[in-house]
């Protein structure tokens, strides 16, 4: 029996993806993952039976990747799993900020009732305008910002994306219409929006500042649905205080911004559908299934995909530094119990690496548990697992 331990609030249809090997917040027990979503676990010390955290959602700066694996942690994210719902309410949010909906609402609430709010005198003031024919910036043409993209070029919008980083896989959701920029400065030119959809890290936070938005028209409307931080917001201030930008409006608070009059502020709703937190639990949950059963990485953020089938019922997998020499003290310790190896399957992600090795049967148990303890004395290796193939399949 698996133990899963959840944090925040986690979509039900996610959590019954759950086989029945699995337990969900048993008191008392050592969990084997977490499902989180927002939690921050900067502070939070893991216990030793920890061996994967499934991240319901995109960003992953509430977690200490580092530390995560020198324990022996596999983390993993949900690609594009609320990228939609981030979509729809962006999309939602330059329009409110084109026809001022919030403040005309707000005003036929306070007037007298019965009225009449439609004469000239009283509608002029919240007079709007119109996305089509408009220039859309965005910053980070990932899951999100394709998708709001895309969506944009078909309301008839002019977009220009930035992303040096661009994976083949994203550039082909792209649609052609949209043009690329060569910088964050070429990007924000002329651009009547600007939107940012880049994960929060030591590049991107403050990277739209006070030089940037120097350079905005004007007249523009920035929107932050990525994270706190990426944008300077008293660099948000003294440009709308000076009328060098129009409006501001983002998921994320803090006392510099809350209350202005030309900000909107909403309580980090970009993933809250019911639609999103159901896939993206959905994905998590597989993922963390996936791996705690047959040691194959899907989606994790921490450690290199690596996904291979059995080739015999038993299989070691190991966590560890990557550096030389590791493939060889691990293939001497099993050679020297006389057991021969099947398969061996390696990839490294930037200071750590991931090894999958099946294994020949072991003469005794006792031969099992004294290998496994002497590849976990390996120095720079942080997690070794025995794991036996599941029943029904070569998963
Ligand atoms: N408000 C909310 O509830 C949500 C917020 N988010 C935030 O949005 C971020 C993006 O989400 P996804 O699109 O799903 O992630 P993603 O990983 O699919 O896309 C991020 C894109 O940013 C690009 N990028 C990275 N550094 C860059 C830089 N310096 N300049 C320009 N582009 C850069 C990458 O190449 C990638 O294409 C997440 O990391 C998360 O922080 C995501 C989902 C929900
Ligand atoms: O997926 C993301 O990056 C998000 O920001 C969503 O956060 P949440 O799961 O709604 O707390």
């Amino acid at each position: 029996m698996y133990q899963i331990k959840t944090f925040n609030a986690i979509s039900p249809v996610g959590l019954a993806t759950f086989t029945a090997e699995y337990q969900i917040n048993q008191k008392d027990a050592q969990p084997d993952a977490y499902l989180i979503r927002s939690v921050d676990l900067h502070e939070h010390d893991f216990p030793r039976s920890l061996k994967a955290i499934g991240r319901c959602g995109a960003g992953y700066n509430n977690i200490p990747l580092e530390r995560a694996s020198e324990q022996g942690i596999a983390v993993f994210n949900t690609p594009g799993g609320n990228a939609n719902a981030v979509k729809e309410l962006v999309l939602a949010m330059m329009i409110l900020a084109n026809r001022q909906v919030i403040a005309a609402a707000n005003w036929t609430n306070q007037v007298q009732p019965g009225a009449d709010i439609t004469l000239e005198a009283a509608k002029s003031q919240f007079n709007g305008q119109e996305l089509l024919g408009k220039r859309l910036a965005v910053i980070g043409l990932g899951h999100v910002g394709s998708l709001v993209a895309n969506a944009a070029v078909n309301l008839g919008m002019e977009v220009i994306g930035y992303d040096p980083y661009l994976s083949a896989d994203a550039a082909w959701q792209l649609s052609r219409e949209i043009h690329r920029a060569p910088s964050l400065a070429a990007v924000v030119d002329q651009a009547d929006f600007i939107t940012v959809h880049v994960p929060k890290n030591e590049e991107t936070t403050g990277m739209i500042d006070q030089e940037l938005i120097s350079q905005f028209k004007p007249t523009a409307v920035l929107l932050n649905f990525a994270r706190h931080g990426i944008v300077d917001n008293q660099a948000v201030i003294d440009a709308l205080n000076t009328k060098r930008l129009r409006w501001y409006s983002t998921d994320f608070s803090d006392a510099l911004i809350h209350g202005h009059p030309r900000v909107t502020i909403l309580p980090h709703l970009g993933g809250s559908t019911v639609e999103a937190e159901a896939n993206c639990a959905r994905m998590a949950a597989k993922a963390v299934m996936t791996y705690l059963t047959t040691g194959n990485l899907i989606n994790s953020v921490n450690l290199p995909a690596l996904q291979t089938p059995f080739a015999s019922p038993e299989r070691i997998t190991l966590i560890h530094r990557n550096i030389p020499n590791m493939l060889g003290q691990i293939s001497s310790l099993i050679a020297q119990h006389q057991i021969n190896i099947e398969n061996l399957a390696n990839r490294a992600k930037a200071d750590f690496a991931y090894t999958i090795v099946d294994v020949s049967d072991f003469a005794n148990p006792d031969q099992q548990a004294a290998l496994i303890q002497e590849l976990a004395q390996i120095p720079a290796v942080s997690r070794v697992r025995l794991i036996h193939q599941p029943r029904g399949g070569n998963k």
